[in-house]
């Protein structure tokens, strides 16, 4: 079997910093996590990556059989063994959540740490996303850019007119058919559900309150299935609660991945002085 390609991907942030990975949601680009960008690079050296036929990503990244989020997973390490990354941390959002999860359950041993925004364990009926792999294989991704703010936006005539929102919106309609429906099929053959318990990375789970496409029940079955997870609900964002809320979830996330204080080097005193 070759190995995996790995995806387009951009770097930024200082060399030395720790590593981490940010994936994106179907329909996006890595552009989606432009808000946290600068918050996040102040302690981390990020390298953000596109989905097959998303952003700079070519739509036969995962030729043959079909796509899976094992597959799309193995184009993460592939790019972290390029940079010579062991372990690093991981935060997605929903489709790039699912992958960070998968990494976490099946290679703990590269995830650091882990953040799902907005994601799932399972994301509904797998004849849902066959079906809307059909509609863009037939019809381009046009149709979805009638439906895509409603899931993207709590108030989506006023986000999609701003430059974040118009940027993820353009991503969409930019976005190879192809790939898009590829992931799709991942989305449809994806079930974590009985792996979420041997995730052993700290992590924590965002959901945004408005949520249509994965709704705060999602987000609170991984956080209740992945022991020791923190859960995040924010009012006021759906899907891409990253563009909404973009300084609650910078914050969150920046105090997720923080490294750990070093230990106090002072001798302790006995007495508690
Ligand atoms: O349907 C959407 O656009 C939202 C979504 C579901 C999975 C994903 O990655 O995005």
């Amino acid at each position: 079997m070759t190995a995996p390609r790995a995806p387009h991907h951009r770097l930024d942030g200082p060399e030395s910093a720790p590593p981490l990975i940010l994936g994106p949601s179907l329909g996006t680009s890595l552009a989606v996590w432009q808000p946290q960008l600068p918050g996040l690079t102040r302690g981390h050296r990020v390298l953000r990556w596109d989905l097959p036929g998303h952003g700079g990503s070519p739509a036969d990244l995962l030729p043959g059989e079909e796509a899976t989020v094992g597959r799309l997973a193995g184009l993460v390490l592939a790019a972290a063994d390029r940079q010579g990354w062991d372990r690093f941390g991981y935060a997605g959002i929903s489709l790039g959540g699912a992958v960070g999860a998968y990494l976490a359950a099946h290679h703990p041993e590269r995830v650091e740490a882990l953040a799902v925004v907005c994601s799932s364990a399972r994301f509904g009926e797998p004849s849902g996303w066959h079906d809307r792999a059909r509609l863009v294989r037939e019809r381009g991704t046009a149709p979805l850019l009638e439906t895509a703010p409603g899931r993207w936006f709590a108030d989506p005539a006023a986000t999609a007119r701003t430059p974040w929102g118009a940027t993820v919106l353009d991503d969409l309609a930019e976005t190879d058919p192809r790939g898009y429906a590829a992931c799709c099929e991942a989305l449809a053959g994806y079930d974590l559900r009985d792996r979420l318990a041997g995730i052993a990375a700290p992590t924590l789970v965002v959901a945004g309150r408005d949520d249509p496409a994965t709704p705060p029940p999602h987000a609170r079955e991984l956080a209740d299935g992945i022991p020791g997870a923190d859960l995040l609900e924010l009012a006021r964002a759906a899907h891409l609660a990253g563009i909404e809320r973009p300084a609650a979830v910078t914050a969150a996330l920046a105090a997720h991945f923080a490294p750990a204080p070093a230990a106090d080097p002072r001798p302790t005193d006995p007495r508690g002085n």
